[in-house]
């Protein structure tokens, strides 16, 4: 008998714009019963810190060596998943007893996966005693340790919830644009294929934060008014990234940001916004087949500018595009969600990534569990 547990996951992304905290009870399977969702912002003090983080690992070689100041920030980026999950438990009534495990994934500040190297800082040992709750952590170690990108993990969560598509004989694949977008793509025969598909909000962030002081371009009004710079689209297409037959997973600086000068703000806002589409498109020729459905998460969904981009150049290849929101799911939630599921799988020793999902030579598990 499959044990049903009360999860919560914790995601704090490549966008670096806040903990998203996510509940899920699930036996790690097929049982899934989504439950509330509460998104933590954080401040722009933080969010310098930790871009400051990004900085301080860039030198490291090993993924537990932690110089004094990216441990401090790694603390602190501690007490403030602790703080959200108190903060959840209280908006929502939950007592910390009736969780059994936090997922936690922490915040990257290295992916180079040519090297075998990943960090997320992220202390689960102390989120365990803080919270009071178990903790499982370093989901993506393991599957680096054996061959694997060490990510997309969320599509082992993505694979979970297509079922009711594969009834239908469809073939759907999840679009998650977040700072990096990535696909999970289900095939009507069951086979998943899943892999970073090339940038998604981070250049457009970069750009309008360094032009107007905003972090993101709100609805993707900025890029509405722009127009595409056919020779700016053209040199982030031509990446190597997108010819190559090796699927690589990405890092936030892998994908340099427009310079100043290079456009108007909004030429580059709509310049961007067409390549993580296009991005997207491009990627998805790596696929068994053309997804009859593209589901479109993350926070990249609300950037209207994007997503007509997107749509256009889906439904010319007969393809559909919705909203997450549009098939029941919450598009805000989900790689928290995920994060709560690969953490309930982490407790029976299930795989969290497979061939398909990562490139791992065979299906394993992974995580660190802390209990309190
Ligand atoms: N209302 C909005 N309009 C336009 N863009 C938005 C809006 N809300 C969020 N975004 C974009 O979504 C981004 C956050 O998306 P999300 O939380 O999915 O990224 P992430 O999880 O940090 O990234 P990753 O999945 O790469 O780790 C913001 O940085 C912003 O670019
Ligand atoms: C190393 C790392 O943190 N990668 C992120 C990033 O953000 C999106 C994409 O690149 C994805 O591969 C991954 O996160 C999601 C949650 C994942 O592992 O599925």
């Amino acid at each position: 008998m499959n044990v049903i547990r009360t999860a919560i996951g914790l995601m704090s992304g490549t966008s670096m714009d806040g903990i998203d905290v996510a509940l899920l009870r699930t036996d790690g399977r097929g049982f899934i019963e989504r439950g509330p969702f509460l998104g933590v912002p954080y401040d722009a003090d933080f969010r310098g810190q930790l871009k400051r983080a990004l900085e301080l690992a860039r030198p490291l070689h090993d993924r537990n060596e932690r110089p004094s100041e990216l441990r401090e920030i790694e603390l602190e980026l501690t007490l403030r998943h602790a703080a959200a999950v108190t903060a959840f438990l209280e908006r929502f009534e939950l007592s910390p007893d009736a969780v059994d495990v936090l997922g936690f994934h922490g915040q990257t500040v290295l992916h180079r996966p040519d090297e075998g190297l990943t960090i997320q800082i992220g202390d689960g040992p102390e989120l365990a005693r803080r919270t009071g709750i178990s903790v499982v952590y370093d989901m993506r170690a393991n599957d680096m340790v054996h061959g694997g990108q060490g990510a997309p993990l969320v599509p082992a969560y993505h694979a979970a919830l297509a079922g009711k598509f594969q009834q239908a004989g469809q073939s759907v694949c999840f679009v998650n644009i977040g700072g990096i977008s990535n696909l999970t793509a289900i095939s009507s025969d069951g086979r998943i294929s899943a892999f970073d598909s090339g940038p998604g909000n981070t250049l457009i962030d970069q750009w309008v934060e360094m032009q107007t002081g905003r972090t993101y371009d709100p609805g993707g009004e900025i890029g509405g008014r722009g127009k595409v710079v056919a020779s700016l689209a053209e040199r982030y297409l031509e990446s190597p990234f997108f010819r190559s037959n090796v699927r690589r997973s990405l890092d936030r600086g892998d994908f340099a940001p427009l310079r100043p000068g290079e456009a108007s703000l909004e030429d580059g806002a709509r310049t961007l916004a067409h390549i993580a589409a296009a991005s997207i498109i491009k990627s998805a020729d790596f696929l068994p087949e053309t997804p009859s459905t593209y589901i479109v998460c993350g926070g990249g969904r609300l950037n209207r500018t994007l997503m007509a981009e997107f749509s256009t150049m889906a439904e010319r290849l007969g393809s559909n595009v919705l909203t997450a929101e549009e098939t029941g799911f919450d598009g805000d939630a989900m790689e928290a969600e995920a994060w709560a599921y690969l953490a309930v799988r982490s407790l029976d020793g299930l795989p969290l990534t497979f061939p398909g999902t990562t490139g791992v030579g065979a299906p394993v598990s992974g995580g660190v569990l802390a209990k309190p």
